[in-house]
This record gives C-alpha cells, sequence and structure tokens, in this order.
C-alpha cells in the first residue's frame, strides 16, 4: 500500500520454470527514470512487461505494481495508461503517419478536427511536420522512432516503458531521441524506466541506475 506519487516496483520477483531471475525494490519519482541493466537474458523486458501488465504466462511473479497509488498488478495491459517504447518503431505499416498517430491518440481527445489537430501538433513538436499523410516505409529510422514516440505520448501516458529504445538508432538520432525522451518524462512528470544496455543512454536518463542479475 502507498500513496506515493511515480511508479513503485514493490518487492517484485520473477522466476522462470522455477529459477529466480530478478528481485526488484524501487520507487521512480515523477519526472525520473529508472534505468535498468544487466546481462542478456536475465529479465530485463520481462521486467517490462509485467511493468506493463502483459508478462507471458510461462513467468511466475510476485510483487506488486503502484502507479500514483494506485495498485495496477490485476489491472489489464490496456487500462493501465503506460506509454510503451521498443528497439523497433513499430509502425502499422498499413496506415500513413498521421493515421498511426489517431490510433494513439487519447480517448478524451473527440472530434475528427480536434484529433487530427492534436496529431499534426505532435508532430511539429517532433520536427516532423508534412509528413502526416506518408508511408511510414518511406521515412527514415529516425523519423519513425520520432513517429513511434508521438503515438505514444499522444495517448498521455502515465508512466513510460522504454526497452532499448534507441539501439537502431545512429550516434546523433540517438542523441536528439535521448534528448527528447528524457526531456519529455521530465517535463511531463512522468515516471519512466529505461531498460539498455548502454552506459550513455544511462548517464542521459541522469536517474537511478540499478544493474540486475550481476551480484554474485
Ligand atoms: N514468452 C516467453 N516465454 C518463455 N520464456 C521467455 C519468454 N520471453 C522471454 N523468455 C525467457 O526469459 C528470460 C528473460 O528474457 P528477457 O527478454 O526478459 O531478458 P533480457 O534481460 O531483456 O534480455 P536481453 O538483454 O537479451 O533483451 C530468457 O531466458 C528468455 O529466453
Amino acid at each position: 500500500m502507498t500513496s506515493s506519487p511515480g511508479l513503485m516496483l514493490s518487492r517484485i520477483a520473477l522466476r522462470l520454470n522455477g529459477r529466480m531471475l530478478l528481485a526488484v525494490d524501487h520507487a521512480v519519482a515523477p519526472g525520473t527514470v529508472l534505468t535498468v541493466m544487466g546481462p542478456s537474458g536475465v529479465g530485463k523486458s520481462s521486467l517490462l512487461a509485467f511493468l506493463g501488465g502483459f508478462l507471458a504466462p510461462a513467468f511466475e511473479a510476485e510483487g506488486c505494481v503502484f502507479l500514483n497509488g494506485e495498485d495496477m498488478t490485476t489491472v489489464p495491459a490496456e487500462r493501465r495508461r503506460m506509454g510503451l517504447l521498443f528497439q523497433d518503431a513499430l509502425l502499422f505499416p498499413h496506415l500513413s503517419v498521421g493515421e498511426n498517430l489517431l490510433f494513439g491518440l487519447a480517448e478524451d481527445v473527440s472530434g475528427r478536427q480536434a484529433r487530427r489537430r492534436a496529431a499534426l501538433a505532435m508532430l511539429e513538436r517532433m520536427g516532423l511536420s508534412g509528413l502526416y499523410h506518408r508511408d511510414p516505409a518511406t521515412l527514415s529510422g529516425g523519423q519513425q522512432a520520432r513517429v513511434a514516440l508521438a503515438r505514444t505520448l499522444l495517448s498521455e501516458p502515465r508512466a513510460l516503458l522504454l526497452d532499448e529504445p534507441f539501439s537502431r538508432l545512429d550516434q546523433e538520432r540517438r542523441a536528439d531521441m535521448r534528448h527528447l525522451v528524457f526531456g519529455l518524462a521530465r517535463e511531463r512528470t512522468i515516471p519512466a524506466v529505461l531498460v539498455t544496455h548502454d552506459p550513455e543512454d544511462a548517464a542521459a536518463a541522469g536517474g537511478p541506475i540499478i544493474e540486475i542479475g550481476t551480484d554474485a
């Protein structure tokens, strides 16, 4: 039980086939990024899946997830309002950029014109003006990553779950995206959890870092 704002990873333990993968107990304050690092296969993505409510049934999980004091542990994924960003932009290939954005838009933005205006404003914010009607396949990797970020933000997430979101970008784009993502988390006071192998991501995130699976 908690009334603290932010995201609370309360005594979480994940097991797979009876084997302990990880144990985490950590609070993420609003506007800060908790970075999770550790060797491949230790369960970092599975931790995000547990937080987001989409952990595969093969895992056994203990512990609770609180978001702004509310126990989310048994709330279905689609009602947790957690924004996800992955290594791949995962845009719908049969939809235009604009339609991809409308797909993510929070339900309380109603009316066709208002929805379109919100999507256009977000595109501008991301430096993507003029791309509304484009086929996502014709965009660069960096542009696709920003469309994915725009789509996530339009859903007005209450927390961000970031799984290696910059790893497919070149150095320059990576720096831009870090700046955007971490800046927006701070500006909107959203707690975020970042899984990465890159110490530069962790340094740019500027928050606490936990290493899992490395303590003998
Ligand atoms: N859906 C699933 N069903 C069964 N086992 C799974 C499933 N997803 C992942 N695993 C296993 O769970 C373990 C943890 O995987 P996970 O992807 O969470 O690790 P990770 O730390 O994120 O790895 P990486 O750094 O390589 O992305 C691995 O042994 C993986 O094979």
